[in-house]
């Protein structure tokens, strides 16, 4: 953000702590390169952060009240929302104010750009947890680990972290519906597996079979601050239907070892190639709020990198298309079953993505 003072222009950058609710409940903190220059080397937000708290005309009362021009918002696909509409009430005013979205989410779960700024540093940091799993079946009899990872509704984190990882006998990601019981189901196909390694390791995006474990207890609609939905614990739920499977129904000792890394990843510093993509997307945004565009979202399309309209951002969400190749090159490479060919399978699930190849 930045002032006009008479005819010099003295720019004047601020940050709004805490969120949107930072614009109109706390004091914003003047920025200089002295304050920011190691922020790159620590986890979380220096800029800080909240859930809800997303009131349009009160924010564009205090760009409006301070004389701000420039607004450079930064978040996931709930910020970019909250991000057009605070675009539209500047245009509405006729206010001379450039709107810049800085996508950033681990999830990956942005659309139109190539990928989100942090992600490649969750699928890397996903990979020591991966790891200790694997150590830790491959050290007991029937060893079955567990690791969930976040993509409340994109299983990117899991997809990836699987392809990088190759110590892997399944990823379950909320896209893809699976079933246990029965044939081509996932107790027969860990039961194959221990059969013939001894152990296995199984990925979850913590979105996965979210129908499923409500069905088991009592489902909660209740959502975040931001209305985003409060997930129930799939990574546990799975854990102990394994557990309860194998013991009282295949008379079988199984070792389980289940492990959440969640906030552990998303709360390490980003990696060399997140920073450096982190610089593209800050210098694209003063760019283009520079040359005097507005109500854009910076970001590789194609690697290239462009100014979309946010509205365009916010139309849909990225999630794992399971007729694309990628996907298929997890199946390939893990060798688990598809989960397609039953009816106990949420058929309208499978119909829509059928629908959308
Ligand atoms: N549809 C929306 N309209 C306006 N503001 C929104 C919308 N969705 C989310 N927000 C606001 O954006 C901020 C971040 O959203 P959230 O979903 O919590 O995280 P993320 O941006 O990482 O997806 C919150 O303050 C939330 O209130
Ligand atoms: O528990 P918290 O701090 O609300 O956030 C957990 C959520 O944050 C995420 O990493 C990103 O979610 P947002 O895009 O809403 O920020 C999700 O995958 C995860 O469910």
């Amino acid at each position: 953000m930045c002032k006009r003072n008479g005819e010099t222009v003295d720019y004047l950058l601020l940050h709004c702590e805490g969120g949107y609710r930072g614009f109109y409940s706390k004091n914003t903190i003047k920025l200089t390169p002295k304050v920011v220059n190691d922020i790159h080397k620590r986890g979380g937000t220096f800029l800080r952060t909240s859930r809800g708290g997303h009131d349009t005309s009160k924010i564009v009362d205090n760009i409006q009240d301070r004389g701000i021009n420039q607004v450079y918002i930064i978040g996931g696909d709930g910020t970019q929302k909250g991000a057009a509409l605070i675009s539209k009430e500047v245009e509405k005013r006729g206010l001379q104010v450039s709107v810049a979205g800085i996508p950033k989410t681990i999830d990956n779960d942005i659309a139109v750009i190539d990928k989100s700024f942090g992600f490649d540093t969750a699928v890397e940091e996903a990979q020591r947890a991966i790891n200790a799993a694997h150590v830790e079946v491959e050290s007991v009899e029937n060893g079955v680990g567990i690791v969930k990872l976040m993509g409340r509704y994109s299983g990117f984190i899991a997809m990836y972290a699987t392809l990088a990882s190759r110590d892997v006998d399944c990823c379950l990601i909320p896209e893809s519906p699976f079933y246990l019981e029965g044939h081509g189901g996932l107790f027969e196909f860990v039961e194959e597996r221990l059969k013939e390694n001894g152990h296995m390791v199984i990925v979850l995006a913590e979105g996965a079979g979210q129908d499923y474990v409500s069905q088991d207890s009592h489902p909660v609609d209740e959502k975040d601050a931001s209305g985003n939905r409060l997930l129930l614990d799939v990574g546990l739920w799975l854990s102990h239907k394994i557990k309860e499977h194998f013991t009282d129904v295949k008379k079988m000792a199984i070792n389980m070892k289940y492990i959440d890394p969640t906030y552990m990843i998303r709360a390490i510093p980003s990696n060399a190639s997140d920073n450096v993509y982190c610089t593209l997307l800050a210098h694209s945004a003063v760019h283009g709020a520079m040359a005097g565009y507005t109500g854009f979202t910076v970001g590789p399309v194609n690697s290239r990198h462009a100014y979309i309209p946010i509205s365009h951002v916010t139309e849909t969400q990225n999630t794992v298309k399971l007729t694309d190749r990628m996907w298929a090159r997890l199946l390939a490479s893990t060798n688990q079953p598809s989960f397609l060919n039953r009816d106990e399978v949420i058929p309208e699930k499978v119909d829509q993505e059928l629908s959308k190849a």
